[in-house]
C-alpha cells in the first residue's frame, strides 16, 4: 500500500443554503520518497485538499489513508497524535514563535513526545545543522532573513521524522534565489528519503517534482 491513498474523495463546504463542492471524486497515491506538486488555480481545491492530507479537515466523501491509519476514524486526540508524529508542516509564511530563538522553535514538536530534554535538544540541532543554520541556533526569528527563517521551519517540520512533510507554497514568500536554495534543501530531503507534498503556482518548484497533480474546480485533470 502506499503512504498516501485518496480514494473517491469529496469535500464539500455548507454555508446557510450554499454548498460549495472544493474537491470531487478525487483519487491519488504517493510513494515514500515522492516529491509531488499540487497545482492549480486559485479557488480550485488545493488548500482543501492540503488540510485534508494534513489531517487538519476531514472529507465529506471518500477515503484517505495515511501510513495505513484512517484519520476520519480517530478521537481528536489521536488525531492531534498523528498529525504530530506523521506530518511535518511548512507554510508559505512561517509560524516561528517570537519568544523562542532557533533552537526552541525547531524542539516544539517534541515536547509533546517522550523524549528526554538532552535528546530533543540532540535531535533539534541535527536537523538545525541539516538546514544550515547551527551557527544562528541561539538566535530569535526577528534577527533572521525571512530564506533563514524559512529554514528554521524546514527544520521544525523535521525534527520529529514524519512520514510526511506537507508544504504550501514554502517559496512564496521568498526572493528568487533564497527560494531556489529551499527548494535545493527539499530535493536533498527527498534523495535521503523524505516525501513532500507541495503545493505551488510556482513553475520552478514543480519542475522539480517528480509529478505534477493538476487540481481544477476540485478535479484533478492531470497527474503526470
Ligand atoms: N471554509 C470554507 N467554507 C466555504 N467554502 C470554502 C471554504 N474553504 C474553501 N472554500 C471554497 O472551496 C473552493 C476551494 O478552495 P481552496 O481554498 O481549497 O482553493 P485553493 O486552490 O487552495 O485556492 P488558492 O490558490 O486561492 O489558495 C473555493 O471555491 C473556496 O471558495
Amino acid at each position: 500500500m502506499a503512504l498516501i491513498e485518496v480514494q473517491n474523495l469529496s469535500k464539500i463546504y455548507r454555508n446557510c443554503e450554499n454548498l460549495t463542492y472544493a474537491l470531487k471524486n478525487i483519487h491519488m497515491s504517493v510513494e515514500q520518497g515522492e516529491m509531488v506538486a499540487i497545482t492549480g488555480p486559485s479557488g480550485s481545491g488545493k488548500s482543501s485538499l492540503l488540510n485534508i492530507l494534513g489531517c487538519l479537515d476531514v472529507q465529506s466523501e471518500g477515503k484517505y489513508t495515511l501510513n495505513s491509519v484512517s484519520p476520519q476514524q480517530l478521537s481528536r486526540s489521536q488525531l492531534a497524535q498523528l498529525r504530530n508524529r506523521e506530518i511535518g508542516f511548512i507554510f508559505q509564511h512561517n509560524i516561528l514563535l517570537s519568544t523562542y530563538n532557533v533552537l526552541e522553535n525547531v524542539q516544539l514538536p517534541l515536547q509533546y513526545r517522550k523524549i528526554r530534554k538532552s535528546d530533543r535538544k540532540e535531535m533539534a540541532l541535527n536537523v538545525i545543522k541539516l538546514v544550515g543554520m547551527e551557527s544562528q541556533a541561539k538566535k530569535y526569528p526577528h534577527q533572521l532573513s525571512g530564506g533563514q527563517q524559512q529554514r528554521v521551519a524546514i527544520a521544525r517540520a523535521l525534527v520529529g521524522t514524519p512520514s510526511i512533510i506537507l508544504a504550501d507554497e514554502p517559496t512564496g514568500a521568498l526572493d528568487q534565489n533564497t527560494g531556489r536554495h529551499v527548494l535545493g534543501l527539499l530535493k536533498n530531503l527527498v534523495d535521503a528519503g523524505s516525501t513532500i507534498i507541495i503545493v505551488t503556482h510556482d513553475h520552478e518548484v514543480s519542475s522539480q517534482c517528480n509529478r505534477i497533480v493538476k487540481i481544477v474546480d476540485g478535479e484533478i485533470v492531470a497527474n503526470i
